[in-house]
């Protein structure tokens, strides 16, 4: 098999000429075969508060101008080791929550027919569900890693089944997460009652909270995770709220005391061992953003999932 095709030098064209792909990769259109893709869904329909995360697949390209090729957290060169691309926005319909759930399952099962693996940038978080579905259709039931200051377990907003605060509650009631390895980090922050605790417990949810990071430190809590997840298919979804507002203003519904984007990088470097098949990078919203702070966190958190996925492949 050919050599991937690498992103653009920095060193021989400036980093900030050109369109932004995600870390200057090539486009998959420029590539025979796509092995890891990065794709948008700049989407916000289902949000309950700021809006603004359609903005956000094209701020975190933009902010991943500066990443390069090697990671030394994870000893991996990831466009090197697997072909990997940007894939485009998948362009879904922002007047019809329902109608973009529908398109964007049906785009990301394309992606998982060929044997691509995804990292989505979002979008807000109503994108994991169609995203989990097509997964499911791959590899059946999948255990996940959340990394959310919010359980996203409620039920419905104004009646509403798919919302940004709902789509773990549709994917477990769909059966399509392995209830037996489930697990929110970083949780905090006011909710509805006590029975949204109860509630989530029941779907099988464990919770890592962010005081629990801040207690117990990065290491262990990795290993806890590894072993709650094994070998099964396993798909991380990152709201970028878990990172603490001083780390991440750039968001729609921002709660106080999250995780460092030191403490997130960390916890993801831990799952190296992990069968990673999918992930998501969803809840940037660069109106709310400084000098790049959220989209900057978020380019890295990216990176380090598709350096993920890329040992896997090598594996
Ligand atoms: N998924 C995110 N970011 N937020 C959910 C917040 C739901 C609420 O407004 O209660
Ligand atoms: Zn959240
Ligand atoms: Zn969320």
């Amino acid at each position: 098999m050919n050599a991937p095709i690498g992103p653009t030098d920095s060193s021989l064209v400036p980093r900030f000429a050109g369109p932004a792909t995600f870390a200057r990769l090539p486009r998959i259109d420029q590539v025979e075969r796509a092995d890891i893709a990065v794709v948008g869904v700049p989407f916000d329909t289902g949000v309950s508060y700021r809006p603004g995360a359609r903005f956000g697949p094209s701020s975190i390209r933009e902010a991943s101008r500066l990443l390069r090729p090697y990671n030394p957290g994870l000893d991996v060169s990831p466009f090197a080791t697997a072909q990997v691309v940007d894939g485009g926005d998948i362009a879904v319909n922002p007047y019809s929550v329902g109608d973009a759930v529908e398109t964007l399952d049906e785009a990301s099962s394309q992606f998982v027919r060929a044997g691509t693996r995804l990292v989505t940038l979002g979008g807000d978080h109503t994108i994991a569900l169609p995203l989990l579905r097509s997964l499911y259709r791959q590899h059946g039931p999948i255990a996940m890693l959340h990394f959310d200051a919010h359980l996203d377990t409620w039920d419905t907003y104004f009646g509403e089944p798919y919302t940004h605060g709902t789509p773990f509650r549709r994917a477990v009631e769909e059966g399509i997460l392995d209830t037996e390895a489930i697990c929110h980090v970083g949780t905090r922050g006011p909710l509805y009652g006590k029975r949204d605790l109860e509630d989530d417990r029941r779907f099988g949810f464990g919770i890592v909270t962010s005081a629990d990071v801040m207690r117990k430190g990065v290491d262990e809590i990795a290993d806890a995770l590894r072993q709650r997840i094994g070998d099964r298919p396993l798909y991380v979804s990152v709201d970028i709220d878990v990172l603490d507002p001083a780390h991440a203003p750039g968001t729609g519904t921002p709660e106080a005391g999250g995780l460092t984007s030191r403490e997130l990088l960390e916890i993801l470097r831990g799952l190296s061992a992990c069968n990673l098949v999918g992930a998501d990078v969803v809840e940037v919203a660069p109106a709310y953003d400084h000098a790049q702070i959220t989209a900057t966190a978020a380019s890295h958190v990216a990176y380090d999932l598709v350096s993920l996925l890329a040992l896997n492949h090598g594996a």
